[in-house]
């Protein structure tokens, strides 16, 4: 069976800049993708265009075969965003934001209610429930944001630094859920904690200056004797001093 994540040839500019540099790469069922650089070499404009975000200036990129920018809707059937910061609506309740977006996923009366409950508890939202999200903390905000992203079960997920914000033990509960979860779906995350690769990921890709200069599983990275720390300050110090 073909990848649930096919990117080609993405490449995006902003005037003269190049922030996506014709990067592909694919992703399949059972793996998780940590996405990592260092800030500004273009993860998150990636994944708003594989998201339908943003339009890609050239190349494609296709969600279970259906592409972002031809066929939107069968795109984001598919697939579970987690954009960077906080959920927008904040003077909504979590449940009112989680049932809102479920509406627009066309779910209604006890499978809506079901599946915002389930959302809620996978992520341990209960008891902010009634809360508007503009009176949450940093971390719960982000979990309001990874409960949109699962509330229709996707075989995609796109998450976007889905642990930052949160405090330790929330930390290990977000990537034991990811472990679990994993086996079904095509997972692709990015983070700045390199911990969390080793933690989750099958295969890293780690990008600078809007090009992949790395896509290897963890374990092959640091059986070269090095640390992904160290494979990670090797690969892009260059990359960010030239772009300095
Ligand atoms: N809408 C925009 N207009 C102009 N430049 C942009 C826009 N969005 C992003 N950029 C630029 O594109 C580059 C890549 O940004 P991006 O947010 O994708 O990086 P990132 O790898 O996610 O960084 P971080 O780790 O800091 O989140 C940056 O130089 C950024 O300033």
């Amino acid at each position: 069976m073909s990848a649930l994540i096919e990117i080609e040839r993405l490449t995006k500019r902003f005037g003269g800049f190049t922030a996506v540099d014709d990067v592909s790469f694919t992703v399949g069922r059972g793996e998780v993708l940590g996405f990592l650089g260092p800030n500004g070499a273009g993860k998150s404009t990636t994944m708003r265009m594989l998201a339908g975000f943003m339009p890609p200036t050239s190349g494609t990129a296709r969600i279970c075969g259906a592409d972002v920018v031809d066929q939107p809707v069968a795109a984001k059937r598919n697939l579970g965003f987690l954009p960077e910061g906080a959920p927008t609506y904040p003077e909504m309740t979590v449940t009112g934001f989680l049932a809102f977006a479920g509406r627009i996923r066309g779910f209604k009366g006890s499978e809506l209610d079901d599946r915002v409950a389930h959302a809620m508890l996978l992520t341990q939202l209960e008891g902010v429930r009634l809360q508007p999200i503009e009176t949450l903390s940093k971390g719960f905000k982000r979990r309001v944001g990874l409960a949109q992203a699962l509330l229709h079960d996707p075989p995609v997920l796109v998450l976007d630094e889905p642990t930052d914000g949160l405090d330790p033990n929330q930390k290990h509960e977000v990537r034991a859920l990811i472990r679990r979860m994993a086996p079904e779906k095509a997972i692709i995350i990015s983070t700045h904690i390199l911990e969390e690769v080793g933690a989750v990921c099958t295969r890293a890709i780690i990008i600078a200056n809007g090009r992949v200069v790395v896509d290897a599983p963890p374990s092959v990275l640091e059986e070269q004797g090095r640390s992904l720390d160290e494979v990670f300050r090797r690969l892009t110090l260059g990359a960010t001093a030239e772009a300095a």
